[in-house]
């Protein structure tokens, strides 16, 4: 039983190969660094995975779903069930509060649980802050403002590029420790991508992707 089964991956931009034969299973209540140099791949096959982006080759199954034989409707779907993303550049939606950002997830799928958005929001140590706007955060609160979004739904799979880029250095492990323990308790799994050692040492097992494929670090 895995949340995520990958076979054969490949994708290339133009004349550009960013990576082939990638293999990769998440087992739920696991957390995976992925890890590997500035340009390898590891954003891309982020998106691929979360069916943002198309791979060119290969399969991948979400949550016991052909994501490759979804149409653009269905992957759209499954994505607002089961999928929690962590974005590099955060993504929040300007106009809207701390809380109506978390909450975007759960209005997607039809749900109003404030109790939920205060919840992730106290366990990010933002509990305060509900009412702001993003404007008025720093890069770190920004940052954790986005990875409550992304646990707000207990999805099957969070992706985290690089969560923790932002954050000094006790804020980091909090959010790890947070991403740790939402992701061990929910029964999901979560692929991290970081440049951290420390981040990477928090993770359950570690890949590396290179011109070669994707290999256990
Ligand atoms: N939309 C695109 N069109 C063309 N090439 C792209 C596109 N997006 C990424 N690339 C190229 O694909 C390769 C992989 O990029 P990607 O952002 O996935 O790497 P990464 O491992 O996440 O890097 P970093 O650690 O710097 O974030 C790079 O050579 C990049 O220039």
């Amino acid at each position: 039983m895995t949340v995520l089964t990958a076979r054969g991956l490949a994708k290339r931009y133009a004349d550009t190969p960013v990576f082939s034969g990638i293999d990769l299973d998440l087992a739920p209540g696991e957390v995976v660094a992925l890890l590997g140099e500035s340009g390898s791949g590891k954003s891309t096959l982020l998106n691929c995975l979360a069916g943002l982006d198309e791979v060119d080759a290969g399969s991948i199954k979400l949550a016991g779903r052909d994501l490759r034989a979804l149409d653009d409707e269905g992957r759209s779907a499954l994505r607002r069930e089961s999928l929690g993303f962590v974005f590099q550049a955060f993504h929040l939606l300007p106009h809207l509060s701390v809380a109506d950002n978390v909450a975007l997830p759960l209005r997607l799928l039809g749900r109003h649980d404030p109790d939920r958005v205060a919840q992730v929001l106290d366990a990010v140590g933002l509990g305060h802050l509900l009412a702001r706007m993003p404007r008025q955060l720093s890069g770190g609160q920004l940052q954790r403002v986005a990875i409550a979004r992304a646990l707000v739904h207990r999805p099957q799979l969070v992706l985290a590029d690089e969560p923790t880029g932002n954050l000094d250095a006790r804020h980091a492990a909090e959010v790890l420790a947070l991403l740790r323990q939402c992701t061990h308790e929910a029964g999901a799994a979560c692929l991290l991508v970081t440049h951290s050692e420390v981040a990477a040492q928090s993770a359950d097992r570690r890949l590396r992707l290179d011109a070669s494929g994707l290999h256990a670090a």
